[in-house]
């Protein structure tokens, strides 16, 4: 029989200010959002208790790490000095903090997106 993959997605929200310098347009004028965060992670073997990993897990890990993004003005952070703030480089700055917290030898972070509004979001992801 062929093999299949299991995923587990979460879903949060953290609010922040920003502006993407050298942009045409608006988006260069500060201004916030309320971002809706996807964190997917996929595996091919659960664990004894038949989870892939425990949401509660994913949602701590994830809550951590938004923290240090949560009601503050992007442009400011370390990450974001050298790249614009955009919802690419803040997929890209969540997915590379919590794979540090969520890899292991069973299952892997997949991808994060962030949705800037509810029509639009981007996502980085594992190759
Ligand atoms: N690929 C990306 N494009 C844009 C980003 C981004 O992060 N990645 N960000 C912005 C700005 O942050 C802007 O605030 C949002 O732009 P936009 O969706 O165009 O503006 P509105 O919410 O006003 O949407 P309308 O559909 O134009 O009403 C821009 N682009
Ligand atoms: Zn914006």
């Amino acid at each position: 029989m062929k093999k299949g993959t299991y995923e587990v997605k979460i879903i949060t929200d953290f609010a922040a200010a920003h502006q993407l310098r050298n942009f045409r347009g608006k988006c260069e004028n500060l201004h916030g959002h309320n971002w809706k965060v996807e964190v997917v992670l996929r595996g091919v073997e659960l664990e004894e208790c038949g989870v892939l990993v425990d949401f509660g897990e994913v949602k701590q890990a994830t809550r951590e790490i938004l923290s240090s993004l949560d009601h503050l003005y992007l442009n400011d952070l370390p990450f974001f000095k050298e790249r614009n703030p955009s919802s690419e480089n803040i997929a890209r700055y969540l997915f590379e903090q919590l794979s540090e917290k969520l890899d292991n030898e069973k299952r892997w972070l997949y991808r994060v997106s962030a949705w800037e509004s509810a029509d639009a979001c981007a996502t980085y992801m594992s190759e």
